[in-house]
């Protein structure tokens, strides 16, 4: 991609609070035109402090963003009507109906879409009368993004923009974002919702403690994770009865008694090989559980690593025979 067509950048940018607390540490990544990036990570891991820099409502401690080709903060006036912020609580006047609200917004936005057509999008049509105060949290976050749009912005930020909302509402703000994004809208969005980022999102990254821990398409994060296999062996065998685990096509192995779980980033091979063997050696393999590495596993992955909770599998050897206890 040119990297004219970057609508975001972000180059080793550093956000400290006050007190010198680092919350961002040199974290780095693009996001190109009509696409979807999400930015994913355990509590406190620095999602929000990293938006509120490219919103253009807080300045770096250092490194580069442009947005649009611009400083967020220091060319606010060139990027602010050109973006739509959703932010995790938009703080509205709540003695105002929804109406007065996006009507109060539309005065200041530029080429505002109509405010039926934005109440609409939202699903907030039937509501437009009523006062905010009144609204349910799931409503306020519909409303919050209506507002967002109602600049019709090239470049969207949603901070967590589901949290609240039911199974309904949430699946409505999905149809729309893809119909934003088909539209040509850029979009980076927060959430802690992991289907949300296999569902919408084309390239993401995990943030942990300030970092970027993993990014990439679902399939480039989700890869770079094992698929995992685990069996009972029946009486009388033991996981050194398993043929070398190179044969299987395994990487790493755990056993607990006679429950194995072998790790493997060739989930076919491995399997085949396992049945093949099984089969030949008349052994049936109890509680029998074959699982392609899963985004949830790779953040999980990701968060135990780092807190020093990391998988225990070994790399790939024999197994001890006889050894009943945990490799
Ligand atoms: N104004 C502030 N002053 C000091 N520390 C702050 C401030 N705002 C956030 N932090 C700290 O910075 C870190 C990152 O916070 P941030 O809100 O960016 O995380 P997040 O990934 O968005 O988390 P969550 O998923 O819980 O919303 C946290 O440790 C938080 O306590």
């Amino acid at each position: 991609m040119n990297t004219e067509d970057h609508v975001i950048d972000v180059t080793d940018l550093r956000r400290v609070y006050g007190g010198g607390f680092e919350a961002v540490r040199g974290v780095s990544f693009t996001v190109g035109r009509g696409e979807l990036f999400a930015l994913l990570g355990t509590n406190g891991a620095g999602k929000t402090s990293t938006l509120e820099v490219l919103e253009g409502l807080a300045r770096p401690a250092s490194g580069r963003v442009r947005v649009l080709g611009h400083d967020p903060f220091g060319e606010r006036d060139a990027v602010r009507p050109r973006i739509g912020v959703m932010l995790q609580d938009g703080g509205f006047p709540s003695e105002l109906t929804v109406r007065e609200t996006l009507r109060m917004w539309a005065g200041c936005t530029s080429g505002a879409r109509p405010i039926g057509e934005a109440l609409e999008m939202v699903g907030l049509g039937k509501r437009a009368d009523v006062r905010v105060k009144v609204l349910s949290g799931g409503e306020k976050r519909r409303l919050d993004l209506a507002l967002a749009l109602l600049g019709r912005p090239e470049v969207l930020f949603l901070d967590e923009p589901t949290t609240g909302l039911d199974a309904e509402g949430r699946q409505d703000t999905w149809s729309l974002v893809r119909e934003l994004r088909a539209e040509g809208t850029t979009v980076l969005l927060t959430t802690h919702y992991l289907e949300e980022a296999e569902a919408l999102a084309d390239r993401l990254a995990i943030l942990h403690e300030g970092r970027i821990a993993s990014e990439g398409t679902v399939e480039d994060v989700v890869s770079a994770q094992p698929s995992r296999i685990t069996f009972d062996l029946p009486d009388g065998w033991f996981p050194g009865d398993l043929p070398p685990l190179d044969q299987l096509g395994v990487t790493g192995h755990s056993h607990d008694g006679r429950t194995v779980r072998l790790m493997t980033q060739n989930l076919q091979q491995a399997a085949t090989s396992l049945l093949l063997w099984a089969r030949d050696a008349g052994v049936s393999l109890g509680s029998l559980d074959v699982r392609a590495a899963s985004l949830e596993e790779a953040f999980l992955h990701i968060a135990r690593e780092a807190d020093g909770r990391g998988d225990s599998a070994t790399a790939a050897a024999s197994l001890d025979p006889r050894k009943e206890t945990a490799a």
